[in-house]
């Protein structure tokens, strides 16, 4: 399995060009194009990256790839994230790793997005994987009834029996739909919700989704 992560992973670094500044997104597969990332840096590539997570600054940091913040950058050239679907429209359910508002903020501002998926990730419906829905603490409880209106159980999600922080230091909700057959509106009427602070539903942003499986990729564009 993490073969097929590795594969598109690499195939996804080739699109990244001296000069750029390049969003890194979060997550296990991105770990992978942290590494062969790292490794073309070694080799001179020169590229700025803006990291989407404490844990990808952390790592980028480690592999000596040079970062910046939006306090001395304006634009991003490509971005390169996970997700953890992906339907047929290219719209995307991310956050299973709780970073989904760092990586919105980077990846809506990319020129272009590319998303690096094994095919495990690539479904009819979006909504079988929890929907990550980060709220503020304060209120929670309120905050998690209105979205059980839409459809959903929200449990606020748990790490080593503790309530699990964002980088932000929200919560997470993570919100069973089991299957969602309109995301950009159930995206609209959740972030209308006060204290939802944002949905792990990106959607239309996705330029290109790779695919790795059985040791080859595919590329899906959008229609
Ligand atoms: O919060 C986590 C991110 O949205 C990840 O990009 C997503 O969960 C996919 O991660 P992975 O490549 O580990 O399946």
């Amino acid at each position: 399995m993490d073969s097929n992560k590795k594969i598109v992973a690499e195939k996804a670094v080739d699109e990244i060009k001296d000069g750029m500044t390049v969003g890194l997104g979060s997550g296990s597969t991105v770990y992978w194009m942290l590494q062969a990332l790292g490794e073309r840096v070694k080799d001179g590539l020169e590229i700025v990256g803006i990291p989407t997570s404490q844990k990808t600054e952390k790592l980028a940091k480690e592999l000596g790839i040079p970062l910046a913040d939006f306090s001395s950058v304006d634009g991003i050239d490509l971005a390169i994230d996970g997700a953890d679907e992906v339907d047929p429209h290219l719209n995307l359910l991310k956050g299973g790793g709780g970073s989904l508002v760092r990586e919105k903020i980077v990846d809506i501002l990319a020129k272009r997005l590319i998303i690096i998926v094994d095919e495990t990730k690539v479904v009819d419906y979006l909504g079988t994987f929890s929907l990550p829905v980060e709220v503020v603490p304060f209120g929670w409880e309120t905050t998690s009834k209105r979205i059980a209106e839409y459809g959903c159980l929200p449990r606020r999600r748990e790490q080593n029996g503790e309530a699990f922080i964002s980088d932000n230091g929200n919560y997470i909700l993570d919100c069973d739909f089991e299957s969602i057959e309109k995301p950009a509106e159930l995206h609209e009427n959740l972030k209308k919700l006060v204290g939802v602070v944002e949905t792990g539903l990106f959607i239309n942003m996705a330029d290109v989704v790779m695919v790795g499986h059985a040791g080859m990729v595919d590329v899906l564009t959008k229609a």
